[in-house]
């Protein structure tokens, strides 16, 4: 990738031909309309710089360090440039998905607190190159990723080697004083795996839910209520109450069991806060607490998954980890059947053994590992997107970046199109494996211009996807495959502390004879050694035997490797995460502790249908989109639903495919709807399920919905979309009330003495007294009553006592205007 003159002059606040001419002082050939490479560009920029610190330094007449100066400049540059915007680390997300960037970002400085802000500057698009000149080109973009002594001497701040692009047409500088920057490696991984982390969803959960309570308490609102009073008065009781434990998750008939409440009295609190909930739903977080608040019952809300997640447990004690170094990348090849996965799995394996490790037996442990240029690479053996959703779907995520086989005489596959949507859903880093080149027959033009059209551009086609061209039984393009990769994951700084107690993922497993369970297993984090107590879902153990790709007995397995080990006491399951602990007596623990964790989400889990849950999710705010997945006969079919479905949106909700084929729905499909967060919806149009879809689907809960009509199809999403959408409240006014008289009742409050002068007055409606034709007070009735009797309601012309919720202050003449609130279910117009 070069970058335009004008642009680095832009950013360095100079003209091109300022920068023409100091690139001429430090012998870099430059046009002011020509282009440099990233690496001249960073030169230019650190001449530049000490120019201007040398001038400095004459001026001021001192001798200052150059640590100072750098935080001067800082300083300056943040006063100067106050355009500049700051990294994001929204915007480092962005830049590790979007598959390859062209350059590494540099170590920051963690000691420079300033940070100046980042400009974002346009870049106007590269010219498509050809030819020969195309494969220059790309070499050399690729060398400027490559760690260069002579770039890590570079003590300048802002690089433009450190330039990655953002968008098509922009380009963006790191900010390396950016202090997040220096987040570990796991961290940046897991934040970018999961766009939205869970605290962030939780944030959204908490301030969702509150704001459904705030909207719904308003009628309440407007000084010092009852219910004010009451929890008042009850906060001081809470002193000497003890305090309960409430998990959060729980169903209402518990929560009430828990509070030692009725369920009715629990029920009906609910109802007061505008929930509607039945015994067996399950309450928020924040309705815990307000619910608490309400009957003045101290609580403690508490997440039992935190408390037997040993995984998260690992992850929080081993975050800030000081002895991060670099770890193989863990690669995973998916593509359509017959586009020679296998083949190139097993060339690359076998261009290792033969280069090297001659003599060597292959040991097919499910994952191997390559070196290139003294840099390692791990495999993982099973090529096809099932294994790849299925882990993703039990929650760990293996795979640091995937290849995309795509034959070179076939072209895009229904399967081609899968796997990128599987890699895409993961958030996976991809490279295209255009395979077998050499054929007589390969038109790699075309596969490129296939992958184009569905927005996977070439890099030399001013894309951000690195195509490769290889065979796998030449061998052509193999070295090219493995230099991109270990460019890709340069650019991902894959991370790790060898130094932790290890944590790794299954990803095979067996019972054998003489062996008993045998797992494969892939380091992600620490060194696994021989002895090691561990937990690994619900089995646990310790690690007896350690044996290599190669069948070598090792003593310990270190990050980003991959080993099969013995010791498990029962075989684990794919999927699930190995974390060494100190004894085998809290392995065990930990492992039965897990167990039951399962077992009793599963149960409460089974009760919830998919739509409900996204019902809830979207009323909780937690769901904004819709996910789907369209399967269709025909790929007009597939574009047209597409198309239709893309209009599908309003403010709240939105339809969101996250893969679209043509053919059946078939169990692949199933896996991915079940890996999406939250669950998606599969819709058939003119396809069916296939038998093993179907069993599939209802073993997950995945709704399948088929069609022949288009706009049957559209009108169930749009009802869909409505139900998920956040009801209306309509207001009703029942009757219209005049105050004839007021009696202060001691200990009670003041009862008003009224005539119904029109409608009906019921007993629960809402009201509003109004004074001098002025609203003063929006509430509830407190109590309605017909002489000493309770009533459920009064008519027009009737005469009835009537107490409003927190409101005594009221007065002969005032107007009461009761009402009850409707709700709507919303409908989406689209
Ligand atoms: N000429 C040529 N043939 C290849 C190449 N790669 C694979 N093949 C052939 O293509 C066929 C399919 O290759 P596989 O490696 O089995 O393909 P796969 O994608 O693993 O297939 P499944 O495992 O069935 O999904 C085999 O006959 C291979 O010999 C290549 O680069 N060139």
């Amino acid at each position: 990738m070069k970058i335009k003159v004008s642009m680095v002059a832009r950013e360095m606040g100079l003209k091109a031909k300022e920068v023409v001419e100091l690139a001429k002082e430090l012998g870099i050939e430059a046009k002011v309309r020509g282009e440099i490479t990233p690496l001249e560009a960073a030169k230019i920029q650190e001449y530049f710089l000490n120019k201007d610190k040398k001038s400095e330094t004459k001026e001021e007449k001192t001798e200052i360090k150059k640590e100072k100066i750098e935080t001067k400049e800082i300083k300056e540059s943040k006063e100067e440039k106050p355009r500049r915007r700051r990294k994001t680390f929204n915007d480092l997300v962005k830049k590790t998905k979007q598959g390859i960037t062209l350059v590494k970002r540099k170590e920051e400085k963690p000691e420079v607190k300033e940070k100046p802000e980042i400009q974002e500057v346009k870049e106007e698009k590269a010219p498509q190159p050809t030819g020969a000149k195309e494969t220059k080109k790309k070499k050399e973009a690729k060398k400027v990723t490559k760690p260069k002594k002579e770039e890590k001497e570079l003590t300048i701040n802002v690089d433009l080697a450190d330039m990655d692009v953002i968008e098509e047409n922009q380009v963006e500088l790191l900010d390396l004083y950016f202090n997040d920057i220096s987040m570990k490696d796991d961290e940046i991984q897991d934040k970018v795996k999961t766009k939205k982390t869970i605290t962030e969803n939780k944030k959204e959960e908490k301030k969702a839910v509150k704001s459904v309570i705030n909207r719904r308490k308003k009628a309440s609102e407007g000084g010092l209520t009852k219910e004010g009073i009451k929890k008042k008065k009850k906060k001081k009781k809470e002193v000497k109450q003890e305090i309960i434990k409430v998990p959060k998750e729980v169903r209402v008939h518990e929560f009430a069991d828990l509070i030692k409440k009725s369920l009715e009295e629990v029920i009906t609190a609910l109802r007061e806060l505008g929930e509607e909930r039945d015994k067996n739903d399950f309450l928020g977080e924040e309705y815990i607490e307000t619910l608490a608040e309400e009957f003045g019952v101290p609580v403690e809300v508490y997440d039992p998954l935190a408390e037997f997640d040993y995984v998260k447990k690992y992850d929080e004690k081993c975050a800030n980890s000081e002895n991060l170094k670099e770890r193989p990348p863990i690669v995973t090849i998916m593509g359509h059947v017959d586009h020679g996965k296998t083949s190139l799995l097993d060339k690359i394996r076998n261009s290792r053994i033969t280069a090297k490790e001659a003599g060597g037996i292959t040991q097919h442990i499910g994952a191997y590992m390559v070196e290139k240029d003294g840099k390692k690479i791990t495999f993982i053996d099973t090529p096809g997107h099932e294994a790849f959703t299925e882990m993703r779907a039990r929650g760990a995520q293996v795979t640091d970046i995937a290849i995309i086989v795509v034959a070179a005489d076939d072209g895009v596959m229904p399967q081609t199109r899968e796997a990128i949507a599987h890699a895409q859903a993961a958030e996976v880093p991809f490279i295209i494996a255009v395979n077998k080149i050499d054929k007589p027959d390969a038109n790699p033009d075309l596969v490129k211009s296939q992958l184009a059209e569905m927005g996977i551009t070439p890099v030399e086609w001013g894309g951000e996807y690195e195509f490769v061209h290889v065979s796998a039984k030449t061998g052509e393009g193999i070295d090219d495959l493995l230099e991109t990769i270990l460019m890709q994951a340069e650019i991902m700084e894959l991370k790790a502390d060898p130094t932790c107690p290890a944590k790794a993922v299954v990803i095979e497993s067996r019972i054998e004879k003489g062996k008993g369970p045998v797992g494969t297993v892939i380091v992600k984090n620490g060194t696994l050694k021989k002895q090691d107590s561990f937990v690994c879902g619900i089995t646990y153990g310790r690690v007896r035997l350690i044996i290599d790709d190669l069948g070598k007995q090792k003593k310990e397995v270190k990050p980003g490797e991959p080993a099969e080990i013995t010791g498990f006491d029962e075989a684990p399951i794919a999927g699930d995460t190995l974390v060494v602990v100190e004894s085998d007596k809290l392995a065990k623990e930990t492992a039965d502790k897990w167990k039951t964790f399962l077992e009793e989400r599963e149960k409460s889990k089974s009760t919830k249908a998919t739509l409900e849950d996204l019902q809830k999710m979207i009323l909780e705010g937690e769901l904004k989109k819709l996910p789907v997945i369209v399967k269709a006969d025909t790929q007009g079919s597939v574009e047209a639903i597409k198309g239709s479905l893309s209009k599908l949106k309003n403010e709240e909700v939105k339809v969101d495919v996250i893969h679209s084929d043509v053919g059946a729905i078939t169990e692949n499909d199933v896996i991915l709807a079940k890996a999406s967060e939250p669950k998606a919806i599969i819709l058939g149009f003119n396809v069916r399920p296939t038998s093993g879809a179907k069993t599939k689907a209802k073993q997950e809960g995945i709704e399948i919905r088929t069609y022949s009509i288009i706009y049957d199809l559209l009108d169930d999403v749009k009802e869909l979309l409505s139900g998920l959408m956040t009801p209306k409240v309509k207001e009703e006014v029942t009757a219209t009330v005049e105050v004839r008289e007021t009696f202060n009742v001691p200990k009670v409050g003041t009862v008003a003495g009224c005539y119904v002068q029109d409608g009906v007055v019921h007993r629960g409606d809402f009201v509003r007294v109004i004074r001098d034709g002025v609203v003063i007070y929006d509430s509830k009735l407190a109590s309605l009553k017909r002489f000493k009797d309770d009533v459920k309601e009064v008519g027009k012309g009737f005469e009835c006592g009537i107490m409003i919720e927190g409101f005594n202050d009221i007065k002969v003449g005032d107007i009461l205007e009761t009402y009850q609130k409707i709700e709507e279910k919303a409908s989406f117009e689209g």
